[in-house]
């Protein structure tokens, strides 16, 4: 599947122009925590680069992975039938880019592109027709419902959404019940879990008894009442729910330094945090039953073909949270389909579309822990039709792992620079996504360097990779003490969790970091609990006991079964709900706080909106579940403070836009170029601009064509951070400054 080492962009001159004043004035400005801890492994011997050695294809040196053997069945490895999914048409609609896709691979600039064709040839149907495929199979279509739920109601088939890997639906599965039906089985933790503080009285308006009495285990959802949500975009809000309303309260918003925690809460919050900052009493490896793990979201980015999903399918496996069984099944299936080099990707990249074509389309997200860290891992798709995706997966995220193609020409094609234009060749995905990764306020990644096995593990290819890459990553932003290089095989299990096994590898690669070592390295992010609750909704379902289910990451605040909320926008004026039950990272639980991801089962509050029953449906895409006090606002103007990036043609007032933000995409324009600035001091160079260029620093006026959530970046960073695309570019980065109207 090379897909085409197809992509866009930016040019080095501009990235110094533009992103080194990022970097030195305005992340850093930006950013209000300490730089990462962990730092860079030392250079082992770099040297100057030579020219690769000739190398085996990758997928020759696939399959002479060594074999594994046949190992006992594994009862609890159950394939799960995926529902299909809505997909952002507008991504079909980039028809344009078909044709780019077609005739690429063919030297997209950048030395070596030309031998990067590679073994995997963009010669199937697009990933838009993968796309337009599913739309056509999705919605309305969309058969079962809950014998209890009314039929959703069609599903708008816009939306790019975060997926719950098919291991983290065995996971929830398993936690959810041993299979029994009706929502039984592993309901009873969670109904402890709820019980438990059911009867408390929390004190203040915004907090009461679980409405429901009990708890329920989230389980997995009921057969097609999952509705997916990372994405808003155009047709989502009016096909997914009424017209939006503010919810009671919001006219007058209260400013966020008003807030304080609810005393019941804070003291289960601060009962949480000493908990988890106790030292380890001793390494619980994989375990998920040790002591409690900071969580970390983990991204996946790189070019498409960088290897990210064989990557993670075969960690998974060697974190033993992939049985033989099922590894010998996707090997088996793999290559019965005539992909077997793909069989690792398989455990990620389960829609028949993906396995097809054998890109990633959505964002896969499943779980694993390490020693430190309870880890939600999203699995990004490479190819750029799918970027949008990849934001939707990287805004949640804490850190990053940057897949880099080490084989011959496999590195230069994914970093190759567009030659601009809108129908110029379109350059790699590495730059794009650490880009953008680093404008979502990713400040850790990992660097992996895979397919090394293609060059004989020669070290000077890796720092050859590194040399050419660190300039550029420092010049979007990334401090290098932020980041880390290592070499590692996702097909061939080296250097994943145990030190490789390949003497050209150990041979000087010994005492580096893993893939584990490496996750484990990143710092751990802070915990916003001292603001009012934000969860941007990513997923939304239906239990099996019939109780409406958001699932997403909490940006701020803290939660537990018991606590009022309300959800911008929300379905009718002044609807509350109360929190039934909580899943944290897959488990019951009785707390969940800002950094947690977490899925929380929701019933109408008394006295809020009437309690009428919320349905799935009804939950728009980019809704924000809100403290009711303090819930966000809907806006459609708001400034920003943008970079501009390697746009061929000026940005002018008027420029549509599509904006990415948290789980929310617009549609838009900019309606106003208020002014060009420095971007070291800030001060304004030039009001009113008539153009802004790229690399210029700017502050501009947008415009949305409907209400969606953001906020002040000061409050919330996670929703202050706006992506402006169009065409399937990126044309500028930027932060909310100021909520217009
Ligand atoms: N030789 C070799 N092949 C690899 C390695 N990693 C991945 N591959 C192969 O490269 C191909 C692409 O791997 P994927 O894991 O699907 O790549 P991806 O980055 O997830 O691709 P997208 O999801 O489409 O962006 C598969 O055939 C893999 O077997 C590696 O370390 N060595």
């Amino acid at each position: 599947m090379t897909k085409g080492k197809r992509g866009q962009m930016y040019d080095d001159d501009d990235f110094d122009d533009g992103y080194d004043d990022y970097d030195d004035d305005g992340y850093d400005a930006y950013d209000d925590h300490p730089p990462t801890k962990n730092a860079a492994p030392a250079a082992r011997g770099a040297g100057p680069a030579k020219p690769a050695p000739q190398q085996p294809k990758p997928s020759a040196a696939v399959s002479s992975a060594p074999a594994r053997s046949a190992a006992k069945p594994d009862p609890a490895a159950k394939a799960l039938q995926q529902p299909a999914y809505p997909l952002a048409p507008h991504l079909a609609a980039q028809g344009q880019h078909k044709a780019a896709a077609s005739s690429s691979g063919n030297g997209s600039g950048g030395g070596g592109a030309a031998a990067a064709a590679g073994p995997f040839r963009f010669d199937t149907p697009s990933p838009d027709d993968a796309v337009k495929a599913a739309q056509e199979r999705r919605p309305g279509a969309a058969p079962a419902h809950s014998a209890s739920a009314p039929p959703a109601p069609s599903l708008p088939q816009n939306k790019a959404f975060l997926r719950p890997s098919p291991m983290m639906q065995q996971q929830r599965q398993q936690a959810g019940g041993s299979g029994g039906g009706g929502g039984g089985g592993g309901g009873a933790a969670a109904d402890a879990a709820a019980g438990g503080v059911a009867g408390l009285s929390l004190g203040g308006a915004s907090h009461g008894p679980a409405a429901a009495g009990e708890g329920e285990a989230l389980g997995h959802p009921a057969a097609g009442t999952r509705h997916h949500h990372a994405h808003g975009g155009p047709g989502d809000q009016a096909a997914a729910a009424p017209a939006p309303e503010r919810p009671h309260g919001l006219h007058t918003r209260r400013p966020v330094s008003e807030y304080a925690m609810e005393p019941e809460l804070a003291r289960e919050v601060a009962a949480a945090a000493a908990a988890e900052s106790a030292p380890l009493s001793s390494p619980p490896s994989t375990s998920s039953a040790a002591a409690p793990k900071s969580p970390l979201h983990l991204v996946v980015l790189g070019h498409v073909d960088a290897g990210k999903s064989s990557l993670m399918g075969r960690l998974l496996h060697e974190l033993g949270l992939v049985s033989e069984r099922e590894a010998h099944k996707h090997q088996r299936d793999a290559a019965a389909a005539g992909k077997g080099s793909f069989a690792w990707a398989w455990v990620l990249d389960e829609r028949p579309e993906e396995r097809e074509r054998g890109v990633t389309v959505d964002v896969a997200m499943t779980r694993f822990n390490t020693d430190r860290f309870a880890v939600t891992l999203l699995d990004a798709p490479g190819h750029r039709d799918f970027v949008p995706n990849m934001i939707a997966g990287a805004a949640q995220a804490d850190a990053a792992l940057l897949l880099v193609d080490g084989s011959p020409g496999g590195f230069e094609a994914g970093f190759s620079e567009g030659s601009g234009g809108l129908h110029g060749t379109p350059g790699g995905q590495t730059r794009e996504h650490a880009a953008l990764a680093r404008s979502l306020g990713i400040e850790q990644l990992a660097v992996v360097v895979s397919k090394l096995d293609t060059v004989g593990y020669a070290q000077e290819r890796f720092e050859h990779i590194r040399a050419a890459l660190l300039p550029f990553l420092r010049s979007v932003g990334f401090r290098e003490s932020g980041l880390q290089w290592l070499p590692a095989s996702g097909p061939l299990g080296e250097n994943l969790v145990r030190p490789p096994a390949d003497p050209a590898l150990a041979g000087w690669w010994r005492g580096g970091p893993t893939v584990v070592g490496a996750i484990d390295a990143f710092a751990p992010r802070e915990r916003a609990v001292g603001r009012p609750l934000r969860m941007p909704v990513s997923d939304v379902f239906k239990s099996r006991s019939g109780a409406v289910v958001l699932g997403g990451k909490l940006e701020g605040g803290a939660l537990r079964p018991g606590s009022k909320v309300a959800l911008v926008p929300a379905a009718a004026a002044g609807q509350l709900f109360a929190v039934r039950s909580i899943e944290v990272a897959g488990a019951p639980a009785h707390l969940a706080r800002a950094g947690d991801s977490c899925e929380v089962a929701l019933v109408a509050a008394h006295g809020g909106g009437g309690g009428a029953a919320l349905e799935p449906g009804a939950v728009a895409a980019g809704a924000v579940l809100c403290h009711p006090d303090f819930p966000a606002v809907l806006v459609t103007r708001f400034e920003l403070r943008i970079v501009v990036l390697d746009v061929s043609v000026p940005l002018l007032r008027g420029q549509a836009v599509t904006l990415h933000a948290h789980v929310a995409r617009e549609e838009g324009h900019i309606t106003a170029l208020s002014a060009v600035l420095d971007a070291r001091s800030g001060e304004v160079t030039k009001a009113r601009p008539r153009c802004l260029t790229r690399g210029q620093t700017a502050l501009v006026e947008v415009t949305a064509a409907r209400a969606l959530v953001l906020e002040e970046y000061s409050e919330y960073r996670a929703l202050g951070r706006v992506a402006l695309r169009e065409g399937g570019r990126t044309l500028a980065v930027g932060i909310v400054t100021r909520l217009l109207e």
